[in-house]
Formats: structure tokens, C-alpha cells, sequence
């Protein structure tokens, strides 16, 4: 699958652009703040109904504007998909496929699998265990739908079961009926989740110590592993257990929205341990990993769009990077720098043929 054509309108600082791609590599290359990140958002958000960055739709619009557009045009197994976005201030956005609204927009999520590398990973390592579950989410759904709609009740059980209990603590009087019909669907639920966030980490595992071994050139070692309460106990003994922890405290203390992930280098926490560029290498290994998953699954390449990778890591590994994505097994790639020597000489050196597009002010100036 590839994007052939991306046209934006008023998104953050590009207010009018309309550019072709290759299938296969593309460098955009322009000074900090000229607008890369936002092109290789915009390619994330017609994937995810979503950017990668901010969490609400007013702040993709340019600040002097008063609506988007967003429009893909995709080959995707043999066919042209065209995808349209548009939202204006203070309204519900407008997703269309082949010019057809969606009723839902989770119903688009995983027709044009995308894996972004970024800066703003690194909170996953930095930040709280939301973040690491909020990443197991976002792959999992792009591949499996049921695991969405399950992970959206699940979540709104939980919190309708967190209600009544506050209301229990207020004085409402207690009543076991309706907390047994919560805990029944978080039991059915949770169990689900739990069992394909598993899958999913077991068999992304070895690939991603694969990948890290070859960028870091077999230098160290990493893990990664899950954490859940469900590992021990089911989801019906965990709340059954609970139950007066969770009335005193007046939340659900457990369920797989405890879940967390220990990410480890050698036999330490990479948080405490690693540097910046094994952080980074970590990070890459995981996204390249996960790249390789979806594609298991969904049968062909998923979008790889990678943000300033260059920043932190000594030159062979971004060797080795470059020249790993290049292969056949990557689809099409769109990669950002701040140097354009940089990219040349990586991409020419390994007689790689790339389409670079020099960015300047929210536009391509060639
Ligand atoms: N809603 C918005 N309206 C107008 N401008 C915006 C909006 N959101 C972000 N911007 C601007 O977009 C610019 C950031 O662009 P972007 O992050 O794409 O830069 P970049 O080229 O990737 O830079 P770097 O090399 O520093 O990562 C900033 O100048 C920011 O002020």
C-alpha cells in the first residue's frame, strides 16, 4: 500500500499543498519549524481519524483559519482508496472513504496501517503506565476491530462501575445487583483484552530483539514485559477479591486498565539506564517490530513515517536504520532531517533512489 497523492488545506502552518509521492522513500528536508512533522502528521491522521501530536481537532486548524481538509489518495491492494477529512471549528469532523461518511470512526481504523516513528515516543519510557497501554491499544486496533469495541465498553463499564461505587461512598445504598452486571461485562471484557494485548507481546518480542541487535550491532540486549494482574488471577477472582478495596476506595482498583509494560536494557530499566541514543535505539527496534507485526497480519506494507530519527544516534546505526527500512520487506517510507547532506549521504551511499522534497514556511519550495 502506498500514498500516492496527500492535499492539505489549513492544516497547522501548511495552508495549501498538494504533493505526489514515491511508493518508496521520501525525505522532506527544511529547517526546525517549517512544517515536516505536520506533513508526516497530516499522512498519520488520514490513517487514525487523529493526530499524533494533539489531542483535539481545534488545535490541527491553522490558527488564522476556520476550518481543515485533508485529502489521501492510496493504493491499497490493487485499488485507489481516496480518504477525506474535514473538520471546522467547533463541529464534529467529516471522515470520508471514497466519498462516503463513516458512521463511526473507528469503523476506518486499519484500512491503511501506519507506524510512526517520533521524538514524542519517548514517553513511553518517560511517562506513566497510560501512556505503555495506550500503546498496545493503538497497534492492536489497527489490526483487529473487535479488540477496539471491546477496549471502548471495557472502559466505559469501568466507568459507570467507578460512578456507582463514588455514589455508594456518597450514601446511595449499596446494591450488589448492579455492581454483579458490571463486573459480569468487565469479566467477559477484560478477559478478551487481556488475552490479545498477550498474544501480541509474546510475538513481538523476538522480532524486536532482532531489530535492536542488528541497529545496535548485537551491543546489548533489551526486554520487554507485560505486566498484568490476569497473569495470576481472572478478572472475576481479581474483582471478587477487590470488592471492599474497591467500595473504601471508591474506584475499580483492578482489571487490565492496570496493565503496564517494563521495558529493559540488559537487566535494568531502560528509563534509569539507558542513554539517549539507546533509548532511541530502543524505541525505533519496538516501532520496526510492530511495523513487521501488522504487516503479518494485514498482508502488505504499512506506511512508515519516521520523524528526525537521525537526532541522538552515532552514525552507524542510523546506518543501518536507513539501510534495514530501505529493504523490500518496507513499504513506502516518508522520513524528516534538518540536514539534507546528512540524508544524501546515507541514501546515495547505498545507492538508494529517494524523492526529496525541500520544505520552507508550511510549503515545498522544490
Ligand atoms: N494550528 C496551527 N496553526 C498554525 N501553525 C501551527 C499550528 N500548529 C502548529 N503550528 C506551527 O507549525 C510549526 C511546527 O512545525 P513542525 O513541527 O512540522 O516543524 P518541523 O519542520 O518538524 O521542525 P523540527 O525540525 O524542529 O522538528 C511551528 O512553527 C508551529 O507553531
Amino acid at each position: 500500500m502506498y500514498l500516492d497523492n496527500l492535499s492539505l488545506i489549513n492544516y497547522k502552518n501548511i495552508l495549501d499543498l498538494e504533493v505526489n509521492f514515491s511508493p518508496k522513500i521520501n525525505c522532506f528536508i527544511g529547517n526546525n519549524g517549517v512544517g515536516k512533522t505536520n506533513l508526516l502528521d497530516a499522512v498519520y491522521y488520514l490513517s487514525f481519524c487523529k493526530s499524533y501530536f494533539s489531542s483535539t481537532d481545534q488545535q490541527n486548524i491553522n490558527h488564522d483559519a476556520q476550518f481543515m481538509v485533508l485529502e489521501g489518495k492510496y493504493h491499497r491492494l490493487e485499488m485507489e482508496e481516496l480518504v477525506y477529512c474535514g473538520v471546522k471549528r467547533g463541529q464534529k469532523k467529516n471522515f470520508k472513504r471514497n466519498k462516503k461518511e463513516y458512521k463511526k470512526l473507528s469503523e476506518h481504523i486499519g484500512l491503511l496501517p501506519i507506524v510512526m516513528v517520533s521524538p514524542a515516543d519517548s514517553r513511553l519510557i518517560t511517562d506513566g503506565s497510560e501512556e505503555r497501554r495506550k500503546y498496545m491499544d493503538s497497534v492492536i486496533s489497527q489490526y483487529d476491530r473487535k479488540y477496539l469495541e471491546d477496549l471502548i465498553r471495557y472502559n466505559r463499564v469501568v466507568q459507570q462501575r467507578n460512578k456507582l461505587l463514588k455514589d455508594f461512598g456518597a450514601g446511595t445504598k449499596f446494591d450488589e445487583d448492579t455492581l454483579s452486571i458490571w463486573d459480569e461485562q468487565m469479566k467477559v471484557l477484560g478477559a478478551a483484552i487481556y488475552a490479545k494485548r498477550k498474544d501480541y507481546l509474546n510475538k513481538l518480542m523476538p522480532v524486536f530483539q532482532e531489530y535492536y541487535a542488528i541497529i545496535s550491532q548485537g551491543n546489548e540486549s533489551v526486554s520487554l514485559e507485560y505486566k498484568s494482574q490476569l497473569h495470576d488471577h481472572s478478572m472475576g477472582n481479581l474483582l471478587a477479591n477487590a470488592r471492599w478495596k474497591d467500595q473504601v476506595m471508591q474506584y475499580t482498583t483492578v482489571g487490565i486498565h492496570k496493565d503496564d509494560l517494563e521495558l529493559n536494557l540488559g537487566n535494568f530499566p531502560i528509563k534509569k539506564m539507558g542513554s539517549q541514543g539507546q533509548i532511541k535505539t530502543y524505541l525505533i527496534a519496538l516501532k520496526l517490530a510492530q511495523f513487521e507485526f501488522i504487516k503479518q497480519i494485514a498482508n502488505f506494507n504499512p506506511i512508515l513515517l519516521l520523524d528526525d530519527i537521525f537526532d541522538k544516534l552515532d552514525s552507524s546505526r542510523v546506518e543501518q536504520i536507513v539501510k534495514l527500512v530501505s529493504e523490500e520487506r518496507f513499504g513506502q517510507i516518508f522520513i524528516s532531517d534538518t540536514n539534507r547532506d546528512h540524508l544524501d549521504n546515507i541514501l546515495s551511499g547505498n545507492a538508494l533512489e529517494y524523492q526529496l522534497f525541500v520544505i520552507d514556511k508550511g510549503g515545498i519550495i522544490n
